[in-house]
């Protein structure tokens, strides 16, 4: 009904790129596994991540968010498909209401129960995070698929935390802790380029997509789910399904970094 219509193009989630001007690299996509490319120029993607620039944890309302002090080169990566440097500026993830769904990407049509997005951004060629999100080449985000297996002990120092973030606009302070502990160590990726998956979905983000996901138990799982999108004092609803639908891949090749 009309209804519907209106709350699907309405919803700053659920926007499709018809409503956003020129948008011809849109994410997240559907990787086919078999239409990607081997790219043999491809470099190992570098990690370098220090510990004390992480600062707190936030609950934006649409996910929540490990913020880092970005304000030096001491937590960047490089190499992989970027042509230089780039800072950490967050992560934060993606998850569903049930273990069926959750994840933006998926691989063959098949979705993962969560995403993890680290996202960095290109302070070589622009002076601050909010010039590089409007550029083709100023955000690079590396993506993590979760898996439901065994219990991932980085990961729970983030989920002990969670219940003082409950509620929207909720931080805490949240030190000392190396996101390189929930990226696999195989280096396989595919990448190509995209754009933001949450408003305000520039098509500024290189993305690298690991193929091997992590491990995560139930109980992380739903200590994800008992998050809120709403405010302390708001009527409750859970911060669950806050994933975009899948974006047409138009004239884009992924590229593989393995065989
Ligand atoms: C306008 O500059 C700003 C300022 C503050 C935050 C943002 N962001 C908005 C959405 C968004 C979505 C991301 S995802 N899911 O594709 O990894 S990463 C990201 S963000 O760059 O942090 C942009
Ligand atoms: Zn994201």
């Amino acid at each position: 009904c009309s209804w519907n219509v209106l709350f699907f193009f309405l919803h700053p989630l659920w926007q499709s790129p018809l409503t956003i001007p020129g948008g011809t690299r849109q994410s997240p996509i559907n990787i086919q596994w078999r239409d990607s490319v081997y790219d043999p120029f491809l470099k190992p993607l570098k990690i370098s991540y220090d510990p004390t620039t992480c600062l707190h944890i936030w609950n934006n309302g649409y996910s929540f968010l490990v913020e880092f002090d970005d304000s030096t080169d001491k937590s960047i990566i490089v190499g992989g498909p970027l042509e230089n440097q780039y800072r950490l500026k967050q992560f934060h993830f993606h998850w569903g209401a049930i273990n069926d769904w959750g994840s933006e990407h998926t691989v063959d049509s098949k979705f993962y129960p969560a995403e993890l997005h680290l996202v960095h951004w290109n302070a070589v060629d622009y002076p601050s995070f909010e010039d590089a999100v409007m550029e083709g080449n100023g955000l690079a985000v590396i993506g993590v698929f979760l898996k439901l297996g065994a219990r991932h002990e980085g990961l729970q120092t983030l989920v002990d935390a969670l219940p003082a973030v409950r509620h929207k606009d909720t931080v805490i302070e949240f030190d000392e802790f190396d996101p390189s502990c929930l990226i696999p160590s195989c280096p396989d990726y595919w990448t190509y380029a995209g754009s933001l998956t949450t408003p305000p979905l520039t098509e500024s983000v290189t993305w690298i997509i690991k193929k091997k996901p992590i491990e995560v138990d139930e109980d992380q799982l739903e200590a994800f789910r008992t998050l809120l999108f709403t405010s302390d004092g708001e009527e409750e609803r859970r911060m669950v399904d806050n994933f975009r639908p899948l974006q047409p891949l138009m004239n884009r090749t992924v590229r593989s970094s393995f065989q």
